[in-house]
């Protein structure tokens, strides 16, 4: 998956991934009427609504951009309406051509991460075998070490995928845990340094593991140290548009040869559309218009 990853964003000249993450504030005034219209103010019609909105989205991006990431807890917060769409939208992109980086940030002791890593390593129920999420990447968290973190590598490897482990976030108070210095070294660092360790179990054919590090885009200086420090860990980087991060911030998070990051933006091309009113309710349109803005900023 990896290689697949690498092979999609040479193709389409464009290291975007466009994050799925509606809330009903998104969505546009004609669509919820409607859906609300016929299934009442219910978690049902939010669902079908964040499916009809990032089917929009996807059809209108899938030529362009290589990835997804939908976030599972906004679809999470309708309960099993909302998971639903979660999964109906993957399965959507998937077909569409996309790749799908499934946002939800697990991680746990090594009995219930191997529960948690169905969502790629699939699901066996008594020797049958059953693929029911389908991301091809997800992002998880590595606060509880290695034995948190080995099923998830045991299930890129079996099947193929990847996972991205949280290195150097992009919020505001990302610094208060990750910047603390221990012998010299941050927290974040060490991490970097696992995660690095950790990919050697998990090469791909192109120079990069299946072990990736979500790196803020946020955190200039700290992305061209963890480039040098990581040089097999694939990147992927949020916090671009919405949360200030911009192409030029971004040189260093690449290698020499442009490659080595993807770069997420998820309201910054979702709700475009709200950006000018000359685009009214065309959501579609509207997003193809910043991912493309986007792409040429990025290169
Ligand atoms: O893992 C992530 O994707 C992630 C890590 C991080 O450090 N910062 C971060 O913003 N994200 C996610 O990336 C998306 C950013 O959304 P926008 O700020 O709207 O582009 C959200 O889904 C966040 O949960």
């Amino acid at each position: 998956m990896i290689d697949s990853l690498l092979k999609k964003i040479d193709e389409l000249n464009n290291p975007t991934v466009v994050g799925l993450d509606p809330t009903l504030e998104m969505m546009p005034g004609s669509l919820k009427a409607n859906l609300f219209e016929q299934y009442g103010k219910t978690p049902e019609a939010v669902g079908r609504i964040f499916t009809a909105f990032n089917k929009e989205i996807i059809d209108s991006v899938a030529d362009i951009v290589p990835a997804v990431k939908p976030q599972i807890a906004m679809y999470e917060k309708y309960g099993l309406e909302g998971l639903k769409a979660y999964a109906d939208t993957i399965r959507y992109a998937a077909e569409k051509g996309l790749i799908v980086i499934g946002d939800i940030k697990r991680g746990d002791i090594s009995s219930t991460a191997a529960a948690y890593a169905a969502h790629i390593g699939g699901t066996d129920i008594e020797g049958e075998e059953f693929d029911l999420w389908q991301e091809d990447w997800i992002t998880v968290n590595p606060y509880l070490g290695v034995d948190g973190i080995q099923p998830f590598i045991d299930a890129c490897n079996k099947k193929d995928r990847g996972i991205f482990v949280l290195v150097k976030t992009s919020n505001p108070s990302s610094s208060q845990l990750q910047d603390i210095v221990v012998d010299g070294h941050t927290i974040y660092e060490r991490v970097a340094e696992l995660v690095e360790e950790w990919g050697r179990q998990s090469m791909g054919t192109l120079g990069y593991s299946r072990i990736g590090a979500v790196v803020g885009a946020t955190h200039k200086e700290q992305g061209e140290k963890l480039r040098k420090l990581m040089p097999q860990t694939f990147f992927l980087v949020p916090g671009y548009g919405a949360q200030g991060g911009t192409g030029a911030d971004l040189r260093g998070f690449f290698d020499k040869e442009g490659r080595g990051c993807i770069v997420n933006s998820s309201r910054g091309i979702t709700a475009a559309y709200k950006k000018d009113s000359r685009y009214g309710d065309k959501v579609g349109e509207a997003a193809r218009d910043a991912a493309l803005a986007m792409k040429n900023d990025l290169r």
